[in-house]
């Protein structure tokens, strides 16, 4: 409970007038809940004694009357004001959490997959906000009501029925404390296992393609079952426990009970208490019952959220390894970029995927990128969007190590078009503006004819408004790389970098989009990764890229006259032509 608090501090603390009229309400709630069991048996006891008037029966139904009414309004007024702050809760925790998925690096989404992140943020969360507002309502509210109601009890009917009665309940709760605190070791399994089946769904659904054209639907449900299985397994270890022990509790009631009718009848007739003191007296015992499994079973929430908030921790207490400092600089534009020696590993490798690359990149200059698949041509350019720090040697932009400039300027100063392209479901020239919101309509259409989708726009029903389906699935392949690049272009970033961005678009496209760069590139730099040859045909520089190392480099003219891969390579595509 502790924790709790402390990991909502902050939120109460800002929240705190609203809390305390929650508190408020809670205690009244609680303290009218009691009062119609009172009235009816002091009305029994007037009946019994012959006491009644027309006066007292208007009076004590008015009473019986109006004691519903207030409670339903202060419930009414409780519960909008618990959900609202519940879901305000809610919120601010998402928001915190997506704020910082969007700081983590790149080495932290190699540790964590997407199923997990998600049901950290749904389902952990969920668990904590629950566990939150039912704290005060449990606490306050069944608390308070246990406590009134033994104090009435023993005030107002009898100290020792009320001892007798209520001496065994501690047991009862005991049980229950027992069975929940064992739970807690499965209900953190059963996350664990409720993360992986969100995991392959996902993947599922992602791939359902993929699974379709290979027929492969019924190995995937089969896959999926296994994780259901296994879900609904670490669920009957949980509810095990549950059904094993909670009726014990019920049968120590049912004894509390007896006790109350036993000693209260004898008490009766030792004339100590009234007919009307034993009915109310076992009214209360009958609604002692809710509040005491109901904080039973807080704690069961409790327990799940301490799981909840260890896993929503773990995730906010990561720190990014590529971060800024406080004395990061600026960078809007530069001279040179040099890469010195560099040498890069994937966090969870063995093996440099990159080793010992010298590079001197030049503004205004054009480099060409080529090289074997897999040789590391994607891992080697993707070093200026410092995903990752380089493992080996420096990466220098205008003498000054990448590292010491911001993040975010060094990201500005890129226009990356990845080979597998991201597509929101927004329309076609929304998608675009994500290179750059800001942008003038003529900048749009600018970027649009420089990527070459101008021609592609008459085959989309609503033009640049046409809503792109998830993944982009109303474009082609090559619609959806010129939509890419149109992103990148509309940014008119120093450095343009086109991964493999034209392997989809027929050679007039490709020829079409490179003599845009050209032409309207000037000053700026671009960097070119591609398999055909055509598309850095005219760079200033061509790096071969074999095996993670630089082996070759000139322009198309010099590295043809040389032996090695582009040549052999130059051969074969011109004879495939
Ligand atoms: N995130 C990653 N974690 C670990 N290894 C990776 C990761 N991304 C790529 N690799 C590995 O790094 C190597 C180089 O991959 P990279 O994508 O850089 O090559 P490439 O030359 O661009 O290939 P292609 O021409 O096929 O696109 C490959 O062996 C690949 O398996």
């Amino acid at each position: 409970m502790k924790k709790i608090i402390k990991h909502l501090s902050w939120f109460i603390q800002a929240e705190w007038k609203q809390y305390t009229i929650m508190f408020i309400l809670l205690v009244g709630i609680s303290i009218i809940a009691l009062a119609p069991a009172k009235v009816l048996g002091e009305a029994i006891d007037v009946i019994v004694s012959s006491r009644l008037t027309k006066d007292r029966l208007y009076f004590l139904a008015g009473l019986l009357l109006l004691i519903p009414v207030t409670r339903y309004g202060m419930s009414f007024v409780y519960n909008y004001m618990v959900t609202k702050e519940a879901q305000k809760l809610a919120y601010q925790l998402r928001q915190k959490y997506l704020k910082h998925l969007f700081n983590m690096d790149s080495k932290f989404y190699e540790m964590y997959e997407k199923g997990d992140l998600i049901s950290r943020v749904t389902s952990d969360l969920d668990a904590i906000t629950q566990a939150a507002t039912s704290l005060l309502e449990g606490i306050i509210f069944n608390v308070g009501l246990i406590l009134f109601a033994i104090l009435v009890m023993g005030t107002t009917i009898s100290w020792k029925l009320t001892l007798i009665s209520i001496t065994i309940m501690p047991i009862g709760i005991t049980i229950l404390n027992i069975v929940r605190s064992k739970k807690r070791k499965y209900i953190k399994i059963h996350r664990e296992i409720y993360a992986d089946m969100t995991e392959k769904v996902l993947e599922s659904v992602e791939g359902q393609k993929t699974i379709r054209a290979y027929v492969q639907e019924e190995n995937d449900l089969k896959r999926q079952n296994e994780a259901i299985h296994k879900d609904i397994e670490s669920w009957r270890y949980i509810v095990k426990y549950e059904n094993w022990f909670t009726p014990m509790f019920e049968v120590i009631y049912g004894i509390a009970y007896i006790l109350a009718f036993s000693f209260g009848t004898f008490y009766i007739i030792q004339q100590e208490i009234t007919l009307g003191g034993l009915i109310t007296f076992v009214a209360y015992i009958g609604q002692l019952y809710g509040p005491i499994t109901s904080i039973s079973g807080i704690f069961t929430q409790i327990n799940n959220a301490h799981i909840s908030i260890d896993r929503f921790e773990e995730i906010m207490k990561q720190s990014p390894e590529v971060h800024d400092e406080s004395d990061s600089l600026n960078i809007i534009e530069f001279n040179e970029i040099q890469f010195k020696n560099v040498t890069f590993k994937y966090p969870f490798d063995k093996h440099p995927v990159i080793k010992n690359i010298d590079i001197n990149i030049k503004k205004g200059q054009t480099i060409g990128i080529v090289g074997p698949t897999g040789a590391g041509k994607s891992t080697l350019i993707r070093q200026l969007l410092r995903e990752f720090n380089v493992s080996g040697g420096s990466i220098l932009i205008d003498g000054k190590s990448i590292e010491a400039y911001k993040i975010e300027d060094i990201r500005n100063l890129v226009g990356y078009v990845p080979q597998s392209h991201i597509l929101f479901r927004r329309s076609v020239d929304e998608n675009i503006l994500i290179g750059k919101p800001n942008a003038t309509s003529q900048m749009l259409d600018k970027a649009v004819k420089l990527a070459d989708f101008e021609k592609d726009l008459m085959f989309l029903h609503d033009g640049l408004h046409t809503m792109v389906g998830e993944s982009g699935v109303s474009l082609s392949g090559g619609q959806k790389q010129r939509l890419s690049i149109a992103r990148a272009l509309i940014k008119d970033p120093e450095i343009l970098i086109l991964d493999d961005s034209l392997s989809a678009v027929d050679a007039k496209t490709e020829d079409n989009i490179i003599n845009h760069l050209k032409e309207f590139r000037k000053g700026k730099t671009n960097i070119i990764v591609a398999h055909r040859f055509s598309a850095i045909h005219d760079a200033d520089v061509i790096l071969v890229l074999e095996s993670g190392q630089i082996t070759q480099r000139g322009t198309h003219h010099e590295l043809i006259r040389q032996e090695g891969w582009y040549k052999t390579q130059f051969i074969e595509q011109m004879t495939m032509r």
